[in-house]
This record gives structure tokens, C-alpha cells and sequence, in this order.
């Protein structure tokens, strides 16, 4: 089965490289260039945010489609913040849900979805038993990872959040748009984030990235397996 790794920047996608078992090829396709593994994942670093993650994705499931090898699956991959207390930093979460958190409208009476305005899709959900074999295989929390454009930066917003969606484990910037443009082409997806900081008041001294970035290596070094015998037909 093809895969799809989709992260935000190169150093995301270069730390799932590092759990490959040989050196990466480049491939070329139109709007996206990825970054094949010797096992056969395409890597591709999509860009920050929902919009340009969902472009890169569907450009690149386009062109896979296009050439007959279509993707069986897409992981949205990388760092994220986490949820305290059940997300901590360097731990790692499994979306059972991915949920675009400020995709609607505001309202005198709080914040609305587009779901309850009548339109559109606020939540993806991958197939349970692949987050449950990932979740067993790399010690992944499973739990809603929710999508924003706008960085969580104080307790009251992550409070907000946290009130809405009580399953929220984490929140990242790309699940969303990677969910939506593999909707578009009914391919399952999956996201998986290493916590790099807590969700909460902005205070980038907490930040750890080289220690979420590792944890991202060590967890795809356990995901091959797991990937290569999981077959979205079982479903
Ligand atoms: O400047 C800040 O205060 C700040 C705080 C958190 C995250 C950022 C980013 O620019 C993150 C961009 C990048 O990393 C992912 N990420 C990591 N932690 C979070 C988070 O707490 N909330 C949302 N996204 C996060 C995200 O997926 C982006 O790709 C800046």
C-alpha cells in the first residue's frame, strides 16, 4: 500500500525519514515534492496551516492518482501542543478524531461550527482499528487532535477549547486540510503529533521541538509494520 506522509515544515518530515531504513529519493511532481523512503512512503513537507497543507496534499494525491499508483492511506505527522494533563510534553497522540476547532462563526451566544450553520464537515475520523494498532504500537494516546489556524496563546482560549471538545488530547495547525483534501479522494487518514509544548499561555521558552522531533522518529520507527499488514478493505 502506497502512504502519504504529510507534515508542516522539512524538519517534521526529515525526523519520520530518519525511521527509514535507507537514505530518501526525491521525487518531482507537479506542486509537490516528495521525499520517497526505501520502504516506499512518499514524505511530503506541505507547508504550515490548514490551507496550504490541504493544497499540497490533494496536489500530491492528484498526481499519484494521475499516475495510476494512487495512495492507500495519508498520516498527517508532526509536533503539536498537548492538552495538560493527558498530553504531556514529549508524548505522543493518535487522532480518533481530527476537528477543525474555529472553522464556523461567532456569535453572540459563543462560537458556532459550519456543521450547525448547515454546511460543510468540522471533523474527519480515521479507521479505529488502525489508531488502535497505532496506539498499541507506539504508545500513542488516541484522542481528538484539533485544528486551528490561530495558535492557542492563553489559558482562557485553551480553557474555551478544552470546554467544547473534552476529548481534545491536541491541537496542530495541518490535520484538518491534510483530512479534507484525503477525503476528496476517499483515501483513510490518519494524524499522529508529538507534543512539543502545552496548549495554554504563549511561552516559547517551554517549547521543547528537538525532543518532540524525536519522539516523531521513534514513532514511525514502529509504525512500518504496522502499516505495511493494515488493510483498509478489513474495514
Ligand atoms: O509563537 C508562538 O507562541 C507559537 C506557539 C505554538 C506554536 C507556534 C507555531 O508557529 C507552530 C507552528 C507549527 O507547529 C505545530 N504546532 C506546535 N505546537 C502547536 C500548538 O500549540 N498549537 C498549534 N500548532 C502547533 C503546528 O502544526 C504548526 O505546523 C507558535
Amino acid at each position: 500500500m502506497n502512504v502519504l506522509v504529510a507534515t508542516a515544515v522539512p524538519a517534521e518530515r526529515d525526523a519520520v525519514a530518519r525511521a527509514a531504513s535507507g537514505p530518501v529519493r526525491e521525487v518531482f511532481r507537479p506542486g509537490a515534492t516528495l521525499h520517497r523512503t526505501p520502504g516506499g512512503w512518499d514524505l511530503l513537507a506541505a507547508g504550515v496551516g490548514p490551507a496550504l497543507a490541504a493544497a499540497s496534499t490533494a496536489a500530491a494525491l492528484t498526481a499519484a492518482a494521475c499516475a495510476g499508483t494512487p495512495y492507500g492511506l495519508v498520516v498527517s505527522a508532526g509536533i503539536g501542543g498537548g492538552f495538560a494533563p493527558h498530553a504531556p510534553v514529549g508524548s505522543l497522540v493518535v487522532a480518533d478524531e481530527i476537528t477543525a476547532a474555529d472553522l464556523g462563526a461567532e456569535t453572540a451566544e459563543g462560537f458556532l461550527p459550519v456543521t450547525e450553520l448547515g454546511f460543510g464537515t468540522v471533523t474527519h475520523r480515521p479507521p479505529g482499528d488502525l489508531v488502535r494498532e497505532v496506539a498499541a504500537a507506539t504508545g500513542a494516546r488516541p484522542g481528538t487532535v484539533l485544528t486551528v489556524s490561530t495558535v492557542t496563546g492563553t489559558a482562557e482560549r485553551a480553557a474555551a477549547l478544552g470546554a467544547r471538545h473534552p476529548r481534545a488530547l491536541a491541537e496542530a495547525m495541518e490535520g484538518f486540510g491534510v483530512a479534507e483534501a484525503a477525503a476528496a479522494h476517499g483515501v483513510p487518514v490518519l494524524e499522529l503529533r508529538a507534543v512539543s509544548n502545552p496548549v495554554g499561555p504563549r511561552d516559547r521558552a517551554a517549547w521543547r521541538i528537538p525532543d518532540a522531533l524525536a519522539a516523531l522518529a521513534e514513532a514511525f520507527g514502529k509504525l512500518a509494520p504496522v502499516l505495511e499488514s493494515w488493510n483498509p478493505h478489513d474495514q
